[in-house]
């Protein structure tokens, strides 16, 4: 039997030997339906949709079922062990909680309890710059657990500064660069509500708790939450960021950089000519473009482009353990998941995270082991066949 950190991988299928139910369904396609029960609408609004009319977040999720897989057989499969290691981090499954922000809209406990359940089970956790709670609460809550950092690259160069400074601080090794939103999409349902979380002092704990904002202020965030919100606005939007500042940022952060939302092959290459370590293929869950391509579709030119050249992660779409295998056979060295844990995370923090998580990795342990593979090194190309959509 795999052994994942202290779990076993395929925990569910034991438990239910044992006579145990899980507390929340193990089919995680209609997590979202179960969270959309005990989510605020404002939550729901804003978690769940994505820009426009949701053509490319549909787009993410179809284009799996267009890759079938071949199992094979009379391959001793019997000790598998999903274990891997990224860019140095040691990872007990190729699988990143991705970074999301405002957290605190789905559980109070928010990015406090990701944080927890991705150290319980041996997988890195990614804090947002937008998170509900701060850099070094977070840190703090993962413990010995791995991190890495996201950064929204701020237009005021002394708040950049400090945020790598104090991620650095409170031990997040890799930085990664989220690059596809330098102006927020056009996301009509957070639009007719009039809701933006940031601007009601929701997801911005990253910039109240740090010295050069506050010395933005002219009063006190607590004080005064619209001009906090009002504050943030200013630091935020960053559409003339371009390749030639990449160095300015290399300078400053002396571990592995990685750019988060590539989707074009010539900027895969580009990357590798800036001195970063990796990239994550991703259209950032169809939450910036709408009309954009599926992210799975242009995984395996990117992954083919940049050969050993970068470290190659995936996400936007990925809500089962067949999706993983197929990301990872398409050519990710990881996966980063996006909102299928934050629907755990809305049913039962950090329990609920760690529940989506053991679904997730129990399902992909048990369909590698049914397709005749061991270990992430097993899932090449060949293993998938393309069939019509
Ligand atoms: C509510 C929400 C907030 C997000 N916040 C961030 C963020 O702060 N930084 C970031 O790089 N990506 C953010 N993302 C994008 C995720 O990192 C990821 O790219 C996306 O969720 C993947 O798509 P999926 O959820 O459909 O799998 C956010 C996504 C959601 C759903
Ligand atoms: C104006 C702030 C935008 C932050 C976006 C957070 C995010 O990545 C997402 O909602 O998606």
């Amino acid at each position: 039997m795999t052994h994942f950190g202290d779990h076993q991988v395929s925990i569910y299928a034991a438990g239910m030997l044992a006579g145990q139910i899980p507390a929340w369904t193990t089919d995680l396609a209609s997590l979202e339906r179960h969270a959309a029960e005990v989510l605020p609408p404002e939550a729901l609004g804003y978690i769940v949709p994505s820009a426009g009319g949701g053509l490319t977040a549909r787009a993410n999720v179809a284009a799996f079922e267009q890759w079938r897989i071949v199992p094979r057989m009379l391959r001793d499969h019997a000790t598998r062990d999903l274990s891997t290691e990224v860019l140095g981090t040691p990872m007990a499954a190729p699988l990143l909680l991705g970074p999301v922000g405002v957290q605190t809209l789905a559980h109070p406990d928010g990015e406090l309890a990701t944080a927890r359940a991705a150290a319980a089970l041996g997988l890195t956790y990614v804090h947002s710059t937008q998170a509900g709670h701060s850099i070094e609460q977070a840190a703090a809550a993962n413990g010995d657990g791995q991190r890495w950092f996201q950064l929204y690259w701020p237009t005021h160069d002394e708040l950049c500064e400090s945020f790598l400074a104090r991620a650095r601080a409170a031990g997040y090794t890799t930085l990664v660069l989220t690059l596809d939103t330098t102006l927020l999409g056009w996301r009509p349902r957070d639009l007719d509500r009039g809701y933006l979380p940031f601007l009601a002092n929701e997801g911005i704990a990253n910039y109240t708790s740090d010295p050069v904002f506050n010395a933005l202020l002219d009063k006190p965030a607590e004080e005064d939450p619209a001009g906090a919100g009002l504050a943030f606005a200013g630091v935020f939007p960053n559409p003339g960021l371009s390749w030639e500042q990449l160095p300015w940022l290399r300078e400053r952060w002396d571990g592995p950089i990685v750019l988060k939302g590539l989707q074009h092959v010539d900027d895969a290459r580009r990357a590798v000519d800036a001195g970063v370590q990796g990239v994550v293929v991703s259209n950032h869950g169809g939450r910036q473009v709408d009309g954009a391509v599926a992210s799975l579709d242009v995984l395996p030119g990117i992954a083919e482009a940049v050969g050993d050249e970068l470290t190659v992660l995936f996400d936007s779409g990925v809500r089962s353990g067949p999706d993983v295998l197929k990301a990872l056979a398409l050519g990710a060295d990881a996966v980063l998941l996006g909102r299928p844990y934050l629907y755990g995370l809305a049913l039962g923090g950090q329990e609920g995270v760690e529940h989506v998580l053991r679904c997730l990795l129990a399902e992909l342990d048990l369909t590698m082991g049914n397709a005749g593979c061991s270990t992430p090194a097993d899932l090449v190309p060949e293993l998938l066949v393309r069939s019509p959509r």
